[in-house]
C-alpha cells in the first residue's frame, strides 16, 4: 500500500489462527487499530483442533513407545508383585482431557497477548461487503450484525477437513481429525483413510496408544510427496510395529453399522473397523464470505490467489495461511500474516522465503526437511551432491537404542553450498535447525563440518555428512 499511515489505519482480520493472530501482533506493534473476527476461538484450527492437539496426543503416544525401548536398554518393568508388565495402558479419557485443556490454555495465552497489545476480538462469522467493510454475523445465533470499516483487510480463514458424499463423518465412529478429541475410550480397530501427513501422524499415534490400526493408503507408499527414503523408513516402522498398511487402496465409501464401520475400497474390498478416521485432505474456507463478489480472485481449488507479499487481486485486501494454499503450515501462515501487515502498513518487507521453510512430520521417528528435495535433484532442477548417513552407526544413537533413521544432506555441486537436508530421527524437529541455519545463511559443507559438535551426539552425524561432501579441487 506504500502511502498508508499505520497509526491511523484500521485493520480487520478474518480468522484468528496463526495467519490472523501473528498479523494482528505485527499490525498492533506498528500502531494500527486492529480487530480480529473469529468465530470458534483465538488460535484457530491450528491451536484448537489441528496442530496443537495432534502434537499433544502424539506426545503421549511417544511416551508409551519409550516403554518398548526400555526393554532393549535392559529395563524390566514390574508390577508390585514383581510380575513383568509388558504394556503401558493409555486412558484415552484422561489423554483427551489433557489435550483439550492444553489447547484451551494455549488459546487463552494468545488471547491475553492480543488483549495486552490492544487488539480487539469480535466473536462471530465475518464476510466482506466491500474491500473496505466487513460484516460480522453474531456468534451463537445472536441477532443483528456489526459492520466494521477497514483500511486493510486480511483474510486468514484457514481450511476445513474435506468431506466426501460417500463418507460422511458422524462424530462418533466416522471421524474427521477435528472430532477425535471427544473420544472417551480407545478405538479397538481404527481404519485411517489417507496416508498424507495427517493420516500418517494420527495412525501411528493411535497405534502407539494401543489401538489396532489399518492405514488405507491410495499410493504406492505412505507420505507421497515426502522424501522417498524417509517415507520408506516410516512405512517399515509402521508395519514392524503391527500396523496394517493397505497400499494402492483408495476408499470409495465409509458407512456405519450398529457398532462398527465398513470401509469399502474402490476395488470392492471391504475393511471393517470399530472406527474410521478420515484424513483425505482439506478444503479452503473461502466460499460464501463475499470474496469473489468484491473481486478477490480464487484459484480453481478455491484458494485465494496471493503474491509473495500476501496481496490478493484487490487493493487493500491481503490473505494468509491455509486459505491461500501456499504451504499449509502454521509457521508459513504466521510468516504470510506478518509479511502482509508489514507491506500494508509500510514497514520493511521481504518476500516470503519459501525455499528454506523447515517442516516436520511428527511420526516416530520424526521426519524433518528443509530446502531442496530428492525430487528437485532427481528431476535435474538442482545440481547437487547427496549423502545419506544411517543413524544406526552414530554412537549416541547406539546408546539411545535408535536403529531407524538417517541424516541426508544436499550440497551444490561445485561450490559445496548446503542446499537442503532431511533428518529422520527422534526429535528430528530439533535436529533440523543447524541444517536450516546452513541453508538460510548460505554456509558450505566445510563450514558445517568444521563446526564443533558434542561427542557423542546425533548432531555429530550432520557434521559428518557435511565432511563426506567436502569438495576437493
Ligand atoms: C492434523 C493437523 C496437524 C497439523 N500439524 C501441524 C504442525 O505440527 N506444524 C505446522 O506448522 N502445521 C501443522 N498443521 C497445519 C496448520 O494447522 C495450518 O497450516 C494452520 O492452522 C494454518 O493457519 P491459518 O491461520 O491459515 O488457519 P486456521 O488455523 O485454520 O485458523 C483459521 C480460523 O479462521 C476461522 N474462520 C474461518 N472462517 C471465518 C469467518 N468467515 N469468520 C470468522 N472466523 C472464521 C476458523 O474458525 C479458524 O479458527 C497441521 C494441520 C493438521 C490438519
Ligand atoms: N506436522 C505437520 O506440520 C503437519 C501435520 C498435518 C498436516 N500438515 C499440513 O497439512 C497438509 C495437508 O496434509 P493432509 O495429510 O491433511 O492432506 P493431504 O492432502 O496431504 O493428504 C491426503 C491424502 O489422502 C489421500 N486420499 C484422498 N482421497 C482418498 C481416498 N478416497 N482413499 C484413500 N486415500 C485418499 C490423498 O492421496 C493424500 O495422500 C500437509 O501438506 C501439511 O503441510 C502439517
Amino acid at each position: 500500500m506504500g502511502s498508508v499511515n499505520a497509526r491511523s489505519s484500521k485493520v480487520v482480520i478474518l480468522g484468528g489462527g496463526p495467519g490472523g493472530y501473528e498479523a494482528a501482533l505485527v499490525a498492533a506493534q506498528l500502531g494500527a487499530d486492529v480487530t480480529i473476527v473469529e468465530r470458534d476461538g483465538i488460535g484457530g484450527a491450528a491451536v484448537l483442533t489441528d496442530c496443537v492437539p495432534s502434537k499433544a496426543l502424539i506426545s503421549t503416544a511417544d511416551y508409551m513407545s519409550d516403554f518398548e525401548t526400555a526393554h532393549g536398554l535392559g529395563v524390566n518393568l514390574e508390577d508390585s508383585e514383581g510380575d513383568e508388565v509388558s504394556d503401558a495402558v493409555a486412558d484415552l479419557f484422561e489423554v483427551n482431557r489433557r489435550v483439550r485443556a492444553l489447547a484451551a490454555a494455549q488459546s487463552a495465552d494468545i488471547s491475553t497477548r492480543l488483549a495486552e497489545v490492544g487488539v480487539r476480538h469480535v466473536a462471530g462469522t465475518a464476510s466482506l461487503t466491500s474491500p473496505t467493510s466487513v460484516r460480522v454475523e453474531g456468534a451463537d445465533g445472536a441477532e443483528g450484525a456489526e459492520d466494521l470499516a477497514a483500511d486493510v483487510v486480511l483474510v486468514a480463514t484457514g481450511a476445513t477437513p474435506r468431506v466426501m458424499d460417500t463418507a460422511r463423518p458422524d462424530g462418533e465412529r466416522i471421524l474427521t481429525w477435528q472430532q477425535i478429541y471427544d473420544l472417551e475410550t480407545l478405538p479397538e480397530r481404527l481404519v485411517v483413510v489417507g496416508s498424507g501427513v495427517t493420516g500418517a501422524e494420527l495412525a501411528q499415534a493411535y497405534l502407539g496408544l494401543g489401538s489396532q490400526v489399518v492405514l488405507v493408503s491410495s499410493r504406492e507408499r505412505v507420505l507421497p510427496g515426502e522424501d522417498p527414503d524417509a517415507a520408506t523408513v516410516i512405512e517399515d516402522v509402521f508395519r514392524r510395529r503391527g500396523m496394517e498398511v493397505l497400499s494402492r487402496s483408495r476408499m470409495a465409501a465409509v458407512e456405519r453399522t450398529d457398532a462398527s464401520v465398513r470401509v469399502t475400497l474402490e476395488d470392492g474390498r471391504v475393511v471393517e473397523g470399530s472406527h474410521a478416521l478420515l484424513a483425505v485432505g482439506s478444503t479452503p474456507l473461502t466460499r460464501g464470505i463475499g470474496l469473489e463478489e468484491v473481486g478477490v480472485e480464487l484459484s480453481p481449488s478455491g484458494h485465494v490467489v496471493v503474491d509473495k507479499v500476501s496481496r490478493t487481486s484487490v487493493r487493500g485486501v491481503y490473505a494468509a495461511g491455509d486459505c491461500t494454499g501456499v504451504l499449509p503450515l502454521a509457521s508459513v501462515a504466521a510468516a504470510q500474516g506478518r509479511t502482509a501487515m508489514a507491506h500494508a502498513l509500510g514497514d520493511a518487507v521481504a518476500p516470503l522465503p519459501l525455499h528454506y521453510v523447515s517442516a516436520n512430520i511428527f511420526t516416530d521417528p520424526e521426519i524433518a526437511t528443509v530446502g531442496v528435495s530428492h525430487a528437485d535433484v532427481e528431476s535435474g532442477r538442482v545440481r547437487a551432491d547427496v549423502i545419506t548417513l544411517p543413524l544406526a552407526r552414530n554412537p549416541r544413537a547406539k546408546m539411545l537404542g535408535i536403529t531407524d533413521g538417517f541424516v541426508k544432506l544436499f550440497a551444490h555441486r561445485g561450490s559445496g553450498l548446503v542446499l537442503g537436508g532431511v533428518v529422520v530421527a527422534p526429535r528430528a524437529s530439533e535436529l533440523i535447525f543447524p541444517v536450516t541455519l546452513a541453508v538460510q545463511h548460505r554456509l558450505n559443507v566445510d563450514q558445517v563440518a568444521s563446526t564443533f559438535t558434542v561427542y557423542p551426539s546425533l548432531s555429530g552425524s550432520i557434521a559428518e555428512a557435511a565432511r563426506r561432501l567436502h569438495v576437493t579441487y
